[in-house]
């Protein structure tokens, strides 16, 4: 295992001294609780960018502090954007397309949504240089395909390392437009990032997707945020041809959607508790795919109502499993679903999703190498796991730096005595108050 990287945790984290957390399982009580859970990380940074590129001041409500949004935001300042936070509100004077920073060195930490999303936005500007490094782990992560994408309109791209990978300098100097085609395979960020920087281009741009892509809901809160920004995009039902005209956004205030990924891990904990939990500032009208780990926790047994503006999850005695399911359109979720797997009375395969292996960690091998601690059958494959009933036995854990294997695994605390993690401290990518949540539940966490 190697360290972790902290540079990658922003002013925003915390528990970056815990060097681990030990979770108590409940017991007797189950936990009963109403919540509100922190702003979307997708929403947030992608509110963030087009504010940035528009015309005029956008005030963004309920943005996600975490170490996602503030390497944004300190990108975005580098770049001379102003913004102002507060709390939870932040206020982007946008800058119509253009830079005030000429040449600037950015640094965007871990975040797969920056790193995909910001170079079209730096390369469609009229001029200026700028050098951007992430993370080792995001700097092992791909954005060839994006990069070629940007180069075949135009864009001048330089790696400073190695060739389609981070640290890269982008010379601005405009996009042409016109049709581009990009696999959705890998990940479906690259073309979210080709459409947020679709309408400064100098003609309308086309995408094609050859094949399909990955997640592509996600696709959809791109287009749909665009939409909100005063850009209308065309685009066909599986979104494999779209078209971005000649435009420009328009500064907005807006209220940001609730983040469904992390709301899953509190559903997940009233599952595998025969608790019960609701979430009051999110409903299934979202495009966020992981609310659809509701149907699966129904799947398994457990009662969901879907409130007007509330989830509720209600767990059962013993989850059901014995199912074959494919996470390909939610595959952030595949973690918490192999980490409750274990709890169900018949084994439960994952399929489809061999990009995760690309993740904040290699996702599929880490739950696999986790869960065989704890004495927990699971088999392995490219594209997914199978888990097999079992009680886990507690043991210290790994979380790999990876957000999603920490809060995963700290579900298993929840149910079995014993287990502890590894520098939890890698929530913070995405939900640094993780724990305080959980310990509102009821849960006793005790960091050493
Ligand atoms: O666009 C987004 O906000 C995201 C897209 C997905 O990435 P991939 O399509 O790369 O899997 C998802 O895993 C990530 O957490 C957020
Ligand atoms: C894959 C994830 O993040 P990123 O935005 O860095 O791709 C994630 O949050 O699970």
């Amino acid at each position: 295992m190697g360290k972790p990287d902290l540079k990658a945790r922003s002013p925003w984290a915390a528990l970056t001294d815990v060097n681990r957390v030990d979770i108590t399982p409940l017991h007797e009580q189950s936990v009963q609780t109403t919540m509100t859970v922190p702003g979307s990380k997708s929403f947030t940074n992608r509110a963030l960018i087009i504010a940035a590129l528009a015309d005029g001041t956008s005030e963004l409500s309920g943005i996600l502090r975490s170490d996602d949004s503030y390497w944004c935001i300190d990108a975005l300042r580098k770049l001379g954007v102003p913004i102002e936070v507060n709390g939870d509100t932040v206020k982007v004077e946008g800058k119509g397309g253009q830079w005030p920073e000429k040449n600037a060195g950015l640094y965007i930490g871990a975040a797969g949504t920056i790193a995909r999303f910001l170079p079209g936005a730096l390369a469609c500007a009229a001029g200026g240089t700028y050098k951007v490094e992430a993370s080792k782990r995001m700097s092992e992560r791909p954005v060839q395909p994006l990069m070629e994408a940007l180069e075949s309109l135009g864009a001048h791209i330089h790696y400073e390392q190695s060739e389609g990978y981070y640290p890269l300098t982008i010379d601005a100097n405009g996009l042409t437009g016109g049709e581009v085609t990009i696999s959705g395979k890998v990940s479906s960020q690259f073309i979210s990032g080709l459409l947020i920087a679709g309408p400064y281009a100098k003609e309308e741009l086309r995408i094609n997707i050859p094949d399909y892509i990955v997640q592509h809901a996600y696709v959809k809160i791109t287009l749909d945020l665009m939409n909100q920004f005063g850009v209308e995009t065309v685009y066909n039902d599986d979104l494999t041809d779209m078209r971005v005209p000649v435009s420009k956004y328009k500064g907005k205030n807006m209220a940001l959607e609730a983040d469904a990924s992390t709301a899953s891990y509190f559903f997940a904990l009233a599952a595998i508790t025969n608790g019960r939990i609701r979430i009051n500032n999110l409903s299934m009208d979202t495009n966020q795919p992981d609310i659809y780990m509701a149907d699966i926790y129904e799947k398994m047994g457990c009662r969901v109502i879907r409130g007007e503006d509330y989830i509720e999850v209600e767990g059962v005695e013993q989850l059901q499993g014995g199912f074959t399911i494919s996470m390909k359109e939610m595959s952030d979720q595949t973690l918490t679903l192999a980490a409750i797997a274990p709890f169900a009375d018949g084994p439960i395969t994952i399929t489809d999703v061999e990009h995760i292996r690309h993740h904040e960690s290699d996702r599929i091998k880490a739950i696999c190498t986790e869960l065989s601690k704890m004495g927990i059958q699971v088999e392995e494959f490219q594209d997914g796991l199978k888990v097999h009933p079992g009680t886990p036995k507690g043991t210290t854990l790994q979380s790999y730096d990876d957000h999603r294997v920490a809060m995963a695994l700290s579900l298993i605390g929840t149910k079995v005595p014993g287990v502890s993690i590894d520098d939890p401290g890698c929530v913070s990518k995405t939900c640094p108050t993780f724990y305080e949540l959980l310990e509102k539940t009821g849960v006793s966490v005790r960091f050493a």
